[in-house]
């Protein structure tokens, strides 16, 4: 871990990684709820909205649209990834190298690691190199930490969030992501785990806004310096809205119920 690694894609110490790597990891299906989200072109121009400080993809859309958005969006370079047709035992296969990464104009890269799978150390061989790679090139580490596999029963409980969180400061992660472990006070530990890496909350699906944000801004009060979120943005019908309102909880620090009354004066 360097210090200030995370500069090239934070605000303020602050971050909101718009995460689009689902075409691979769960397919089609999660632009059902938005179809224009198919559309890579229509997630380029969301990460050009002054709440995201990074957008995360993988090498192929990073080829295609990347050379269009380089001078409004910072790249985060996802180089594993796996998709929802495999049903082994959690693993992730590298689809691009950090050198390549940085050659595409990548400001930082993303690895998965699977704590807990049976490929763990094969996984964390792997992070070593993209790890080291990255070093090279100045590009900042995100690790998506995802306890996992064999016989962990529960992946989102509070002590195997922190572990997660404790795996990204142990291997050099800057920046862990880590699920939402349900509270504040969970939060604050895995924080505390992290020591001086990063800790950012990580999304799934969340219908109701003011719920979704009141986890970010509890995330935020235990000393997580923001979210990567892909899903609670894009399958809403209105996502600037709901980047307007994250812009505000975390940059702001604004009260949840506050950030969506101005984000709704805003349309
Ligand atoms: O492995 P899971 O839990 O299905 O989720 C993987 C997905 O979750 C993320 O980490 C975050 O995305 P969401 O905010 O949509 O949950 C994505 O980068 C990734 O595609």
């Amino acid at each position: 871990m360097l210090p200030h690694a995370a500069d090239d894609i934070s605000r303020d110490g602050k971050s909101l990684i718009l995460a689009y790597d689902h075409g691979l990891e769960h397919g089609p299906v999660d632009f059902e709820p938005n179809p224009d989200t198919a559309d890579p072109e229509r997630i380029f121009e969301l990460a050009t909205h002054e709440a995201v400080t990074s957008l995360a993809v993988q090498k192929g859309l990073a080829e295609a649209y990347y050379p269009d958005y380089e001078d409004e969006v910072n790249l985060l370079l996802k180089l594993n990834g796996t998709s929802n047709l495999w049903r082994g035992e959690p693993n992730s296969a590298v689809n691009c190298t950090a050198e390549y990464a940085a050659e595409l104009g990548a400001d930082a890269v993303g690895f998965t690691v699977y704590g807990g799978s049976n490929h763990e150390v094969a996984m964390a061989e792997e992070f070593r190199d993209a790890q080291e790679g990255a070093r090279e090139h100045d590009m900042a580490v995100v690790m998506w930490s995802y306890p996992r596999g064999q016989g962990l029963r529960n992946d989102a409980s509070p002590d195997v969030i922190s572990y997660g969180a404790r795996l990204g400061l142990e291997l050099g992660a800057d920046v862990v992501k880590v699920k939402y472990p349900g509270s504040a006070e969970a939060m604050g530990d895995a924080v505390e785990m992290a020591g001086p890496a990063d800790v950012v909350m990580s999304g799934g699906t969340m219908r109701d806004d003011e719920a979704f944000l009141r986890n970010v801004s509890n995330a935020i009060d235990a000393g997580a310096t923001g979210i990567a979120v892909g899903r609670n943005v894009f399958q809403r019908d209105e996502p600037e809205r709901i980047l307007d309102a994250l812009e505000a909880v975390i940059f702001q620090e604004s009260d949840p119920a506050e950030a969506l009354a101005v984000a709704e004066s805003d349309d």
